[in-house]
């Protein structure tokens, strides 16, 4: 899937899902997989998809490795101090002015509560209830396999705003 894409020159970025339960945490399901309530999502002030739903994240400072980046973003962008991430997902995204390989992570186990910043109005939403109609097109394609306890890799392609190619395989293990 990636063969046309050289992984390791594309800048770096990040994505966090954090999941709690209606008790506050999260328990393994009959798969294994956390059985969540609700998801923590960001309505983004500024940046790549400002005005959109996304999880919190972003890009990877040089020196820096995609389990810090993730540490430090939702840190910066909600408060939150994440213990438990957990690399789910990654996929290359190509657009007229920003291509990156971006790491998608998942954690049910974290410090704090979330706080509106300068980058970030924080929610949770319930996991049958994601407003994909405001995010990303392609979050639907891997979203809620990733709510659910699954994994994925992937390629989108975007133009003027639009997915025009995607590609994606579930049930992979990403190497972190
Ligand atoms: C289909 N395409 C996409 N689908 C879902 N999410 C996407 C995405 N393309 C980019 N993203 C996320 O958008 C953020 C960009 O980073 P962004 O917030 O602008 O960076 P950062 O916080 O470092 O900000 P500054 O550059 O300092 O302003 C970062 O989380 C990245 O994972």
């Amino acid at each position: 899937m990636f063969e046309d894409d050289p992984i390791g020159d594309l800048p770096a970025a990040t994505l966090c899902h954090l999941l709690r339960g209606a008790a506050g945490n999260v328990q393994p399901d009959d798969d294994g997989g956390p059985d969540a309530d609700e998801a923590l999502l960001i309505h983004k002030k500024r940046g790549v998809g400002s005005g959109q739903w996304v999880g919190p994240g972003g890009k990877v400072e040089p020196g820096e490795t995609v389990r810090e980046c993730v540490i430090r973003e939702v840190r910066e962008e909600v408060g939150i101090d994440v213990l438990d991430p957990e690399k789910v997902g990654v996929f290359v995204y190509r657009s007229d002015d920003w291509d990156a390989v971006i790491h998608v992570f998942r954690a049910t186990e974290y410090a704090g509560t979330p706080e509106e910043t300068e980058e970030a109005d924080p929610r949770w939403f319930p996991v049958d209830d994601i407003p994909f109609d405001e995010m990303w097109q392609t979050d639907r394609e891997w979203l809620p396999n990733v709510l659910d306890g699954g994994t994925f890799r992937g390629r989108f392609v975007y133009s003027d705003g639009e997915p025009q190619e995607v590609s994606l395989e579930t049930g992979v293990t990403p190497s972190v």
